[in-house]
């Protein structure tokens, strides 16, 4: 018998603050909060995913996943199980099976600074995976863990009922209480780079700011 402490339940925004996140760029997110918070390394394992939903963080010692078990068996329908296995890549935390499960019980996905594994199978699934990496190698189940209160992915905090957003560029972990006013930004931002494109498209994009930054040193053709 090993540990698993379970911290009390913590929940995440309502469903109308959920939906102005869901079609969001993780890209827009980060520029809104600063483009501190972020997991680099942690990347969908398939092409497709997409997800959005509040953490249920789950930390478990590298190489084993008795817990995450645990956690899936807790975890409510529409939260995202953020597990932080020690950005360990040796063995697999999650494959087709725990997956299989968490999916039959309605949990919007997976993300994990560590290791998956059976990636042909998940991809046919379709729940959508964030890790660090994929090994065959598989895990322990000897515990001991953690469920709920937060961890760290990747250098990035998550708290429980944090609002977690995955997309092929990686994943970000949104605060519950400032959700929507980065929402709100990230809806300015999005305007702002659809008049861009605009630009772009009919050769007007104001370039005068990057000379405005820069001290430009030419050098002759004849001294160098
Ligand atoms: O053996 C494990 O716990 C991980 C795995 O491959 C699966 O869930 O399919
Ligand atoms: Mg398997």
């Amino acid at each position: 018998m090993s540990e698993c402490v379970i911290h009390p339940r913590a929940d995440g925004p309502d469903e109308a603050t959920l939906s102005r996140l869901d079609p969001l760029p993780t890209s827009a997110l980060s520029d809104s909060m600063r483009r501190l918070p972020g997991a680099p390394g942690v990347l969908p394992l398939f092409s497709g995913c997409r997800l959005v939903g509040p953490a249920l963080a789950v930390r478990t010692r590298p190489g084993d996943n008795l817990v995450v078990h645990k956690a899936v068996d807790l975890a409510r329908p529409g939260e995202v199980l953020v597990i932080d296995a020690g950005g360990d890549t040796a063995r697999a935390i999650v494959g087709d099976l725990l997956c299989r499960y968490a999916a039959s019980r309605g949990l919007a996905g997976i993300v994990l600074d560590g290791a998956a594994r059976d990636v042909v199978e998940l991809h046919e699934l379709g729940l959508p995976v964030f890790a660090r990496a994929v090994s065959h190698l598989g895990p322990y189940k000897n515990g001991p863990g953690e469920i709920g209160g937060s961890v760290s992915i990747a250098g990035m905090t998550v708290r429980s009922g944090d609002v977690v957003v995955g997309d092929a560029d990686g994943v970000i972990a949104v605060p519950a209480a400032r959700a929507d006013a980065i929402a709100t930004a990230a809806e300015e931002l999005l305007r702002a780079e659809a008049a861009a494109v605009d630009a772009i498209d009919r050769g007007t994009w104001d370039r005068s700011w990057i000379d405005a930054s820069l001290t430009i040193t030419r050098i002759d053709d004849e001294e160098s």
